[in-house]
């Protein structure tokens, strides 16, 4: 994102140079003058600061500080935004401030994040967006640091993020879709090579994979239908998989809802759950009894395989690797029939040939999933791609051991990376290993499925994250 198409002589001129003090001036305003605006801010600040997670971080915020309700809802969007759209943020920002961003202190960054998000992308007035950000550095750092953040953002409002684009992005189409819309140019190229389109598809799908999606639940198979969910949450049945509901996103935890709590449903994205299904679908001559997990931490796509292995009379064990990730399939799967080993799938020490059907849900980028965690397409880099297909052909590798002659593996991501998806699963057909099931049949009802014989969802085309699923038979 730091292609241009223009020099610095497309930079609006420069707000008055503001020195920040060293040190805190004027008065400390608490944190309960804007609760929702403060959350958001420290929420930025631990992404920032110590690489956390804005999912985990914020609900957290909200329930030690007992903010809810539209304070809580403001919060969510402030934070789960300017954490989303830091890259367009920051070239937003650069183009408005008389010092490189590497030179602005963090807290005044992430308060000009705020503060352009507001700014930019939400109906707040812009005098109101400007003025509580700025008061809340002033609280926080006194007067001088609080001049900075009201220079630069009152040349960021100056026009709207439309115009900002057009200024600012780069000229080649991946690289002003991924300016447009807030992705890294490399996760956008990933995407473009996926879909075979650089142009309006391409648009769509960044598009989708901007927006705050839905929430998405599973209902346990055999516990409660997913008719049922949706009357008691109050959302609607999901159009593809059998056991799916979806939901509004509120401000609140989906993992406080009641049947969350009681284990008859989870928090799971449908392409997620169709996958998963994929694998007891698969047709299978001869025996159907061993069903194996090999990739199974935290738990999601287990829970649906021992809920429905349950019900075929079938076994199924888990391996995971990290212990407390075992640990948390374990807690997942609390009142199901599950053996979880904590092991490296690569060498489990299980017997070989002796499961009839395994899923390799595999360590991935997780390039499919960003709409569900605010601030990873920021954080994940081109390099991560190489480590992990490394990884991925050997558990793939060892799946295809431990199944029967005749058997199923099915090979699964959350990213829709080439290198992650086709080309794992091609070169082991083409080294005779397996071969290649026509995965869309396993898929009833899912329109605009491509070619085969693999499986791409896509947010823009089916709502669901850009899971990959390819289902191979042992040779
Ligand atoms: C994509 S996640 C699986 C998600 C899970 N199936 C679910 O639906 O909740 C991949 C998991 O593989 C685990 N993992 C990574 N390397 C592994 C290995 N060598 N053997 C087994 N598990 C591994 C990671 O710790 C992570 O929990």
């Amino acid at each position: 994102m730091t292609e241009r198409s223009g020099g610095p002589s497309r930079r609006p001129s420069r707000p008055e140079r503001q020195h920040p003090p060293a040190r805190r001036q004027g008065p400390r305003r608490p944190p309960e003058d804007d609760p929702a605006r403060q959350a958001a801010w420290d929420t930025l600040k631990a992404i920032r600061e110590r690489d956390a997670y804005a999912n985990l971080v914020l609900p957290k915020l909200l329930r030690d500080r007992r903010i809810n309700g539209r304070d809580a809802a403001l919060a969510t969007e402030l934070a789960y935004g300017a954490a989303r759209a830091k890259g367009l943020l920051d070239e937003i920002i650069a183009a408005c401030s008389d010092r490189p961003l590497s030179e602005i202190d963090g807290p005044f960054l992430d308060a000009m994040r705020l503060g352009a998000y507001q700014l930019l992308r939400t109906r707040i007035p812009a005098h109101a967006a400007v003025a509580s950000t700025v008061d809340l550095v002033r609280g926080a750092h006194g007067s001088g640091p609080a001049g900075f953040v009201n220079a630069v953002l009152r040349r960021v409002g100056e026009q709207d993020e439309q115009a900002w684009v057009k200024q600012l992005a780069p000229e080649d189409p991946v690289g002003y879709l991924a300016f447009a819309n807030a992705h890294p140019k490399w996760i956008a190229q990933a995407f473009a090579d996926a879909l075979g389109d650089k142009g309006d598809e391409l648009a769509a799908a960044l598009t989708a994979d901007d927006a705050r999606p839905l929430v998405h639940l599973a209902a346990r198979p055999g516990e409660v239908s997913n008719e049922e969910l949706a009357a008691i949450t109050g959302g609607d049945v999901a159009p593809y998989s059998p056991y799916g509901v979806h939901l509004e996103p509120g401000s609140g935890d989906p993992g406080d809802l009641e049947p969350v709590r009681e284990r008859l449903a989870a928090v799971q994205d449908e392409g997620s759950q169709l996958c998963a299904l994929a694998l007891t679908t698969a047709p299978l001559d001869g025996r159907d009894e061993r069903w194996l997990d090999l990739c199974a931490g935290p738990g999601g796509k287990a829970v649906l395989l021992a809920a429905l292995a349950r019900l075929q009379g079938a076994t199924l064990d888990a391996v995971e690797k990290a212990p407390h990730r075992a640990e948390l399939v374990r807690k997942a799967t609390t009142g199901l029939e599950i053996t979880v080993h904590v092991a490296d799938g690569r060498d489990s020490g299980l017997p070989e040939g002796s499961f009839d059907r395994v899923l390799v849900d595999a360590p991935c980028t997780g390039l499919g999933a960003l709409r569900r965690r605010p601030e990873a397409r920021w954080r994940r880099k081109p390099d991560d791609v190489s480590d992990l297909t490394k990884l991925q052909r050997e558990l793939l590798t060892a799946a295809l051991k431990l199944v029967r002659p005749g058997g199923v593996v099915v090979y699964v991501t959350c990213s829709p990376h080439l290198r992650e998806t086709i080309g794992v699963t091609s070169d082991i057909v083409r080294k005779g290993l397996a071969e290649a099931v026509d995965t869309r049949e396993l898929f009833p009802g899912v329109p605009q499925l491509g070619d085969g014989p693999h499986v791409q969802l896509w947010p823009h085309r089916h709502g669901t994250d850009a899971m990959f699923c390819q289902v191979l038979r042992r040779i």
